[in-house]
């Protein structure tokens, strides 16, 4: 059955992660090469070029990912120089030691970029290495020596950013996916008759104008059936509201049974049903408006204790050249009032 299914909220999830991923590497690129520039002044050669080297490969990752859309990539790269920035940064000490003091921002961008669990056993990697290089006897390889109270607050301050980082995330992501189930089910909401389930009237105009496009590209016939139930102001009246109720949502079961996948059924209005069929003739739309008339009339729904039976009468318009959708649905409507005229209970024209 044609449904016309909104992906507008994941697009604009990937669109929201592209522009922190944009903004990630701008900002690491920025950074690095003004931070580069104050080495450079300081005459820190060997941290000026570190800063320099680092600032090229976040503009890498911002270019590829402007020009090439390659959000992964663009995302590992982000994140893994930054690693490596951060481990070159703690093994020497930086500028007077102030080295370790970057570390924290790793935790939240590391959760962010990478998912939670993703995030978390990344984070437990980097600390490992950050620990390693911390610890390390200074005799076997040479590098900068921190205090013992110094080191055990860096991993303890570390893993208490990382738990409010990954509590964040996790609130986050809780609130993320109850907003994208929400949207998805006011989505459907906007776009379905609330009691019979089919497509409702908004619906069906843009499925058959996007059909109608399509028509004319591929030189295809489109024809679409206006259906009426006879006399259900008497079901109504006889038998109440609710059994009213309970025969149109029957019944649209029967009618989407009746057709094709590529077909869409829909709630014109109270008891009127419009059926768009792609790729059919006004001739091949007679033969499924018949086998959908017989199929109402055998079908039979029981309600307080009565079976009730109905019939449909239906109008069959097909799209010609030049005509609007609003002047096809008349020439149907045109048609259906000709088959009640006619007596009800069939298909107009034959
Ligand atoms: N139960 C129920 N009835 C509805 C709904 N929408 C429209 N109706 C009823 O459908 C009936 C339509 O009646 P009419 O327009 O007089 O047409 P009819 O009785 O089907 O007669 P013909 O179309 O001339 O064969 C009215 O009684 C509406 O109240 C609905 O959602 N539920």
């Amino acid at each position: 059955m044609l449904t016309f299914m909104n992906n507008e909220t994941e697009n604009n999830a990937d669109q929201q992660q592209t522009r922190v991923i944009s903004l990630f590497s701008l900002v690491g690129m920025s950074m690095t090469f003004m931070m580069g520039f104050i080495s450079l002044f300081n005459s820190n050669h060997e941290l000026t070029i570190t800063l320099f080297f680092a600032s090229m490969i976040y503009c890498f990752a911002y270019i590829s990912l402007k020009k090439y859309h390659t959000l992964k990539l663009s995302s590992y790269i982000t994140i893994y120089s930054l690693y490596l920035l951060m481990f070159y940064l703690v093994f020497t000490g930086g500028v007077e030691q102030t080295g370790p003091l970057w570390i924290f921002i790793v935790a939240p961008v590391s959760v962010y970029i990478l998912g939670l669990t993703s995030g978390l056993i990344n984070l437990a990697f980097f600390l490992t290495v950050i620990a390693i290089i911390i610890f390390l006897p200074t005799d076997s390889i040479p590098h900068v020596t921190y205090s013992m109270e110094f080191k055990l607050r860096l991993i303890l301050s570390f893993l208490t950013t990382t738990f409010l980082s990954a509590l964040y995330e996790y609130l986050r992501m809780i609130s993320f996916k109850s907003a994208l189930e929400l949207s998805k089910k006011y989505q459907q909401l906007a776009l379905s008759d609330p009691l019979t389930k089919l497509a409702n009237r908004r619906n069906a105009l843009t499925i058959l104008q996007q059909e109608k496009s399509r028509t004319s590209r591929n030189d295809d016939p489109l024809s679409i059936l206006l259906c009426d139930l006879d006399h259900f102001k008497m079901v109504n009246d006889k038998y109440g509201h609710n059994c009213g109720d309970m025969v149109l949502t029957e019944l649209a079961q029967v009618f989407t049974k009746s057709v094709r996948q590529q077909d869409c059924v829909a709630r014109w209005g109270g008891e009127e049903f419009l059926f768009i069929l792609p790729q059919t003739s006004a001739e091949q739309a007679f033969v499924i408006a018949e086998k959908i008339r017989i199929n109402v009339q055998r079908h039979s729904v029981y309600c307080h204790e009565q079976d009730i039976s109905l019939t449909m009468s239906i109008g069959i318009s097909q799209l010609t050249d030049n005509q609007t959708i609003d002047e096809m649905i008349n020439n149907a409507d045109r048609y259906l009032y000709q088959a009640k005229k006619n007596g009800r209970n069939q298909v107009y024209p034959q």
